[in-house]
């Protein structure tokens, strides 16, 4: 690949920077370009009813500031204002914004599409880059400014006579390919012939029209332009990056730490090319530092299917906090450190949220439906055990684990993804119902504990031996220790040790039922097997755990011959 044919655009070397040393502290004023930038990129542009839509997604967002279009640029576009106007669809804390280019026609026509606000933000532009000073207008810096001044000039002289309060925002576009002194010369020409004070602020909106360079080197611009106007106090600091080397939030949160007050982007990063920057993504990094993000997030199914509905684009399934699979571990250590780490936030009733691999509570965002874990061939035994657990309520012993763990694996390997249902079909299939060569019918368990009997139990538990009823009686000092003996006073069984026992109640109120784990291993050999059995009756689960651990030994031993 010619490498030879590109080369770096030389900016600024900002030796006393002192970004790097500050950490974001507050959200900037956001500003939605969703239904400018957004749908200008868009295959098919939003029809009006989706325009509609989208605005009252953005305000329902809690947007403030919303660029609702270019107004003079199509009939589409003016229309849509027209209509939010004519039906008092702007809430009065919300401003709306349009943008058109610095020209005497379209900023007239914009000014008749703004008739009946109280206020707006008239947002004027025109390029100032090196390049396309060149390639596009082929003018001077001098002749490129007057577009500036003579359009912010026009724009006050309408604004006098319009009824509401309007705000100036100026962007010299493809700010990122201007000399900074040039930039700062044009903004300085448009703050003074507005008569900007610290009471009557312009945006200076700094664009990242194309992303150029490492996002350092954009927050060495706008530093130096923040420390370089002539009166910092009568100029709101806007920034609008686009994501053209795949850094767009991290362009704008270095922009932040360098001195930005407001941000221009959109939802999901929608926009010309590689897209604006994506504001979600923003506002949910703050959240997660504890920063309150002024933007209410946390319905985000909903507003991806409207950004989706209305933009016709899909938000990808690794987008952070929105895309399908970001709440989601396949693999087997991180599906082990996130079972841990959930059981421990619960069980210590934290109020700071600490979960590994997971920087965010899915619930804030209303995605707790969704399976964080979700089990393929790269998954361990923290991820099967994690999947019972939440989804279906067993907490399955270590062991237990680990060998039903395999189980799974051997069927990811030839299917691959295996769904919360199969796991649950199989630990059934393998642990609860297997009722071949012996089965629980029925079992009774006597107190002794008055009468003078060396035992405090005794356990009748008739069960089904190879299609033969039988009832077996033992003795011991609790019930589990009774119907082990009894079980194994049965020539035909064989005769076990109890090697691991657990028992909890698997649903609440009067159907409640338990299950009991138990893990044998019969005399004079090292198979051990799990059994579980679930019944209302902690006892039955007990036998019923026994016997299918039991029928599990048998199977393996019928097996190995
Ligand atoms: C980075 C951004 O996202 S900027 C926003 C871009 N969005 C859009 O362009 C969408 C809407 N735009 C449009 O519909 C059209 O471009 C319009 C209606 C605004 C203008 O239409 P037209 O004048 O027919 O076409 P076009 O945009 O190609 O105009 C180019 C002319 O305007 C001049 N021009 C472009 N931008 C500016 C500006 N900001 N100030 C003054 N002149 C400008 C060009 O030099 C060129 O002049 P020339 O005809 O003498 O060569
Ligand atoms: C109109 C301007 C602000 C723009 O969209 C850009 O520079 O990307
Ligand atoms: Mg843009």
């Amino acid at each position: 690949m010619n490498y030879k044919k590109y080369k770096k655009f030389e900016t600024i070397k900002l030796k006393d920077r002192t970004w790097p040393d500050k950490e974001i502290e507050k959200a900037p004023i956001w500003c939605s370009v969703d239904l400018r930038d957004g749908n200008q990129a868009l295959i098919t542009p939003m029809k009006i009813e989706e325009k509609v839509e989208m605005f009252q997604l953005l305000v329902d967002l809690g947007f403030k500031e919303i660029e609702v279009g270019f107004p003079s640029s199509s009939q589409i576009e003016y229309d849509f204002l027209r209509l939010l106007i004519d039906e008092h669809l702007i809430p009065d804390d919300v401003t709306v914004q349009v943008l058109t280019q610095a020209r005497e026609h379209l900023i007239r026509k914009t000014f008749e599409s703004l008739k009946g606000l109280d206020k707006a933000i008239v947002h004027i532009y025109n390029s100032t880059s090196i390049l396309q000073r060149d390639v596009v207008f082929n003018k001077s810096k001098e002749e490129i400014k007057k577009i500036a001044v003579e359009g912010t000039k026009l724009v006050k002289e309408l604004s006098q006579e319009f009824e509401g309060k309007v705000i100036l925002e100026y962007s010299p576009e493809s700010f990122t390919g201007t000399e900074v002194d040039y930039a700062l010369d044009v903004c300085e020409a448009v703050l003074d012939t507005w008569g900007a004070s610290s009471d009557n602020k312009v945006i200076i909106n700094l664009p990242s029209t194309v992303e150029m360079d490492t996002p350092n080197v954009y927050a060495d611009q706008i530093e130096w332009m923040c420390r370089n106007f002539k009166d910092r106090e009568r100029v709101i600091v806007s920034v609008h990056p686009h994501n053209d080397r795949g850094c767009g939030v991290a362009t704008t949160e270095l922009a932040l730490l360098a001195g930005a007050d407001r941000v221009e982007g959109t939802l999901f990063g929608n926009g010309e090319r590689t897209g604006n920057v994506d504001i979600i993504t923003l506002a949910l990094n703050m959240f997660t530092h504890g920063i309150d993000p002024k933007l209410e997030l946390s319905q985000m199914n909903q507003i991806k299917a409207i950004y989706e509905k209305c933009t016709k684009m899909e938000v990808p399934p690794r987008h952070p906090y929105a895309g399908q699979l970001v709440f989601t571990a396949f693999s087997g250590s991180h599906q082990d450190a996130i079972n841990k780490g959930m059981h421990a936030y619960q069980q210590r009733g934290q109020d700071v949220w600490e979960v590994p691999y997971l920087p965010i509570d899915p619930a804030d965002l209303n995605r707790q439906y969704e399976p964080i874990v979700r089990i393929n061939s790269q998954s361990g035994k923290g991820g099967v055990a994690f999947v019972m657990d939440t989804v279906f309520g067993y907490h399955l012993p270590k062991a237990l684990q680990a060998d039903f763990a395999k189980a799974i694996q051997d069927i990811s390997e030839t299917e691959g993804e295996v769904s919360p249902e199969r796991i649950y079909d199989t630990f059934k299939k393998e642990y609860i119902d297997i009722e071949e060569p012996y089965k629980f019918i029925k079992q009774r368990l006597i107190d002794l504990s008055d009468d003078d009997s060396e035992y405090e139990r005794r356990a009748e538990v008739t069960i089904e031996d190879h299609g033969e009823v039988k009832t077996l009686i033992g003795y011991g000092n609790g019930p589990i220790d009774a119907v082990k003996n009894a079980l194994n006073s049965s020539d035909d069984f064989l005769y076990t040790h109890l090697l691991d026992y657990s028992e909890h109640a698997l649903t609440s109120g009067s159907s409640a039922k338990a299950a009991a784990y138990v893990q044998l291993r019969p005399k004079g050999s090292a198979v051990c097997e799990y059994g579980v059995g679930v019944h209302a009756n902690i006892t039955t689960a007990t036998i019923k755990a026994m016997i299918s651990a039991m029928n599990r030994i048998y199977r393996n031993i019928k097996k190995e011959g």
